[in-house]
């Protein structure tokens, strides 16, 4: 966070690699070596040369809004942090920027600005945690907004921001002990200014508004931070407890040095009602409740119209914390209650705090945190007291003596300090428990809690904290009496985005691409390996996109609700089939201009043969799912069914279907934990009495097995005991397929299992099976059946339930693994119409051919395709040892040693060249490119 920090006035030395402005400027930016006349602070303008290569700036987000004004020759934008700068040759652009206010730019060794610390006047820090993206995506749109008003202000003659650093970070790249109590740096700053220019300190502060601190913070698993972020509040309660480190070591006297903080937490009461924003709270009630920093305290009338620009007006008053639920569905709102709040507070304060400091002298600047080591020595703070002439100000510190006093209300009169029930303030037990910190961590005055208890009930706060998560979503569903509906807008183009057909309010389909694959000759996918399904007739569908799970490689990127049990509107099973139908065929047509694509096929596509409930969500959460089901046996349409495990209940409700596969994420309760994310307290439970139903369910079952490298691929043994419960008729092996980066999930290709290490999985879970086997003798014989080379998958099957002899040869056995699709038809019709009538695994097998068994020489491609080799520039081999490395040709003969090690040099120059990175590239249709060094040979192409 704060490396080695010195001023670099007045030049920004932009060393000869890229660079990263960290912190937020306003630019002036001219072409050609002219500069820029603008300037309204000699002293403090800082000028320099760069040649930037526009077009080959990273394209962020960022880095194009820097662009769009270079190009449009706009003189003035907003550099901010982690915008790379990348100098480039002479034939570059020469562009010069010139920087305003640059005073308080940090750099570190490497001449490369950084952050300022957090504790440094005129400095807002957001600091944020995220794993599935949603508290990033909020951080940064305060960032921006912060950025636009402070720094917009800054440069009007009419409203000096006092402001000058607005910087974003991330909770985990902070170490909190250090930036809070050991800040010297800081103080370095302050010294350093103080003993060599006193006139420039008193600018300095003058100019400058007290420290701001924000937190933007998501519920993790039973109520703590995201693992990566843990340590921001064991810090905080070290702090708080160290015997070394003063009591309220945040505390100060000087108004212009007192951190201010406030925090806005997300949870989701889907996963537990008690715990919704604990995090938030707790960090802020120890910041506030023990370590003496002030909740920002947030203007209600006085909000400008510059500071909330969204029509809310600023006529009410809103909270420094503020919780949102994503199960209730107004996070968004909340959360831009609490921007406005924190932004017109800002704006409103930081003009109050230049007017009070104007008449503030210098002596009365205070320090924050005398830097001092954690580990080998006392900690002590100077609380320096407020004075005469800050008293002149406006303030008025009554009891400073106690050191309970100056709960500084500033939404009175400027900079006023007050006694407001200070020991509620000092009271750390009550801050901590859940109502009691609605009054312990009120900073208003009492007008304010009189209007808030009168009129500001919608904001959901600390004040309101507790219960009231639960009262807010039972008050939801009783003020709307109609179920609301699953998936918002917002979700639905989300997902719409990502080529998901949605139908009705909870279901989708979406073109699979092996349909697309054997439309046009090209081989099925292992469903057509494993059980004789025709891909190009098969729909991918869910009728809930819902479920109960954030699993870590789930193809959705957690772009749909979540939820324990059914609670949303409930649409008609027969619409849903329908239009699925509808949309599967019109992605069919669409197909017909793709080159390749064989007619013959492409006419029997539009006859829907297959359905496979799997694509994203749990399909046995909706209510009507055996209606949906009737409906497509109606239709002539198998189905398969894949569900989490979750919902055991709903697992014995099932009527007969073709194929019901049980996911089994995981061997032990631990990793199930930390692979599905489940909403279940008691999900390992869950999975295992789901196991259990399936013994009794009398078709095919399957339980399926997604192996992630490094995350579930030991602990075999578990495997074998889970499987061991349900006696599934089945066990499919799969690798996982990587899905692309995305900030739901740390996964990355490397935790895809090639096909021999799928292979090897399989082998020792054989043997970990037939070791149950040598126990219960109830466990029946399973046996490797079919590979699908493509699909890195691996099918283990029922001895007694999908082996017969081979009639050409009785000493070995003939696997039926297949489906006889017309006849479940006709027994689950049967069933229908007679319950009582009963059908088992056996009643609807048919032949396995030979290319689909274990260790055919096909490896799972049907010969009737043609095997399409992408054409790209190592499009030659066949095998590849276990670093990738390629051993055989086309033809499958074996590599010379010498061809051998040439491969594995260029191999590892690529290492070298990309270091440990992996880039994926987004191809139209949504497959995606993977860039791997160790991938190179195989010009890998993963789907979605
Ligand atoms: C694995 C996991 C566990 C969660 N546990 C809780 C919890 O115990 N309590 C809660 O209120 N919210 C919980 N949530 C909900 C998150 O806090 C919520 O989705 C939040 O918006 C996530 O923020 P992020 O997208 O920035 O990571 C959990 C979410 C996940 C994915
Ligand atoms: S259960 Fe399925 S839909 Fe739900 S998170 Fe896991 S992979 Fe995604």
């Amino acid at each position: 966070m704060a490396p080695t920090s010195r001023d670099v006035l007045p030049i920004i030395a932009l060393s000869a690699s890229a660079a990263v402005l960290a912190t937020a400027y306003i630019i002036h930016l001219n072409r050609g070596g002219k500069k820029s006349s603008t300037s309204s602070d000699d002293d403090a303008a800082a000028a320099v040369d760069v040649d930037i290569d526009i077009d080959t700036a990273r394209r962020s987000e960022k880095d194009i809004a820097l662009s769009n004004n270079i190009q449009s020759g706009k003189s003035d934008f907003i550099i901010h942090r982690e915008i790379d700068i990348i100098p480039q040759n002479s034939s570059g652009a020469n562009i010069e920027i010139q920087v305003q206010n640059s005073d308080t730019i940090v750099v570190d060794d490497d001449d490369q600005p950084t952050c300022k610390r957090v504790l440094s006047p005129g400095t807002i820090t957001i600091a944020y945690s995220s794993t599935t993206g949603t508290c990033s995506g909020f951080a940064s749109r305060l960032h921006q907004t912060l950025l636009h008003h402070t720094l917009s202000s800054s440069s009007s003659s009419s409203s000096p921001s006092s402001y000058r650093v607005v910087q974003l970070i991330k909770v985990s790249d902070v170490d909190w002990w250090d930036e809070l109590v050991n800040n010297e740096d800081a103080d370095d700053d302050d010294n350093n200014n103080k003993d060599n220019n006193n006139k420039k300190t008193m600018n300095y502060h003058h100019n400058l508004s007290p420290p701001i601190l924000l937190f933007v913070l998501p519920t993790w698993t039973n109520g703590t931070l995201p693992p990566d972020s843990e340590t921001l509040l064991h810090s905080l309660q070290e702090i708080s407890t160290d015997w070394r480190v003063a009591p309220e070591p945040l505390r100060s006297s000087d108004p212009k040095c007192q951190l201010k903080v406030g925090a806005f937490g997300m949870g989701s009461s889907a996963y537990d009602a008690t715990t919704v924003g604990k995090p938030a709270k707790d960090v802020f009630a120890i910041l506030v409740g023990k370590l003496g920093a002030r909740p920002l305290v947030m203007a209600r009338k006085s909000i400008g119209a510059a500071a909330v620009r969204d029509g809310s007006g600023g006529e009410k008053k809103s909270k420094s914390l503020m919780i949102g639920d994503s199960e209730v569905g107004d996070a968004e709102i909340i959360f831009e209650k609490w921007m406005n709040g924190v932004v017109s507070s800002i704006i409103t304060t930081s003009d109050r705090v230049v007017g009070a400091s104007s008449r503030t002298v210098a002596g009365s600047v205070g320090k924050v945190g005398s830097g001092r080591t954690k580990t080998n020595s006392t900690i002590k703070k100077e609380q320096p007291c407020c004075n005469d002439d800050s008293n002149e100000a406006g303030c008025a510190c009554k009891s400073s003596e106690n050191g309970l006093d100056d709960n500084v209300n500033e939404s009175s009169t400027a900079g006023c300090c007050s006694s407001n029930n200070p020991e509620k303030m000092n009271n750390a037990d009550e801050v901590e428990e859940g109502d009691s910190m609605t009054d312990s961590l009120s900073d208003d005055d009492e007008e304010e809690d009189d209007e808030d208890s009168e009129g500001d009930d919608d904001v959901l706060d600390v004040e309101d904290m507790g219960d009231v998560i639960k009262k807010q979503s039972s008050s939801a569903l009783k003020s709307n009496k109609e179920p609301q509906e699953m998936v918002t807008p917002k979700q639905a183009k989300a997902l719409k985005k990502e080529g998901y057909k949605l139908i009705g309010t909870h279901s989708a389909v979406k073109l699979c691409r092996w349909t697309k694959h054997q439309l046009r000759g090209r081989g099925g996918c292992y469903k057509h390996t494993h059980y004789g399904i025709t891909s190009y007739q098969c729909m991918e569908a869910t009728p809930s996109l819902a479920c109960a799970n954030k699993c870590v490689f789930c193809w959705r990127h957690h772009k749909n609700p979540v939820g324990r049990e059914w609670r949303w509107k409930t649409d008609d099973p027969k619409m849903i089939v329908e239009e699925a139908v509808k949309e599967h065929i019109s992605m069919i047509k669409e197909t017909r201009g793709i080159p390749g694509i064989q007619m013959d096929r492409w006419t029997e596509a539009h006859t829907v043969r297959h359905c496979a409930l799997s694509l994203v969500g749990e399909p046995i959460m909706y209510p009507k799912i055996n209606e949906l089901l009737h409906e497509l046996h109606e239709r002539k349409i198998s189905t398969f069914l894949v569900t989490n495990g979750q919902h055991p209940q709903a697992i014995n409700d099932l009527i007969p279907i073709t194929q019901l596969y049980v996911s089994v994420d995981a061997s032990t309760p631990e990793s199930l934990e930390a692979i599905d994310r489940p909403l279940f307290r008691d999900a390992w439970d869950r999975l295992k009495s789901s196991l259990s139903c399936l013994k009794n369910k009398g078709q095919r079952t399957v339980a399926r097995l997604t192996v992630v490298k490094g995350w579930n691929s030991d602990e075999i043994g578990g495997y074998a005991r889970l499987i061991a419960l349900g006696h599934c008729s089945l066990v499919e092996v799969k690798g996982v397929t990587f899905c692309g980066k995305s900030d739901a999930s740390t996964l990355t290709m490397s935790n895809t299992p090639w096909h021999h290490e799928v292979v090897e999985f399989s082998k020792l879970l054989l043997a970990e099976i037939n070791a149950v086997r040598t126990v219960d003798s109830s466990m029946p014989e399973y046996d490797l059946a079919c590979e699908h080379k493509h699909s890195c998958s691996v099918l283990l099957a029922r001895v007694d339930q999908f082996a017969v002899p081979d009639p050409d040869d009785p000493s070995k056995r003939k696997w039926r693994t297949w489906i006889d699709y017309n006849r479940f038809q006709f027994l689950a019709k049967k069933h229908a119409e007679d319950p009582t009538f009963k059908f088992g695994v056996e009643d609807y097998v048919a032949d396995t051919p030979s290319w689909a068994v274990f260790g055919a020489d096909e490896e799972g491609f049907d010969p009737t395709d043609n095997r399409h080799r992408k054409k790209n520039k190592y499009p030659m081999y066949t095998n590849f040892d276990e670093e990738g490395i390629p051993t055989h040709d086309s033809f499958n003969e074996p590599l010379s040693l010498d061809e051998i090690s040439r491969l594995r040099n260029l191999m590892d120059e690529k290492k070298k060249r990309m270091g440990d990175a992996t880039t994926v590239t987004e191809l139209h249709g949504g497959e995606k490119m993977i860039d791997d060094a160790s991938l190179m040979f195989r010009g890998l192409v993963v789907t979605r």
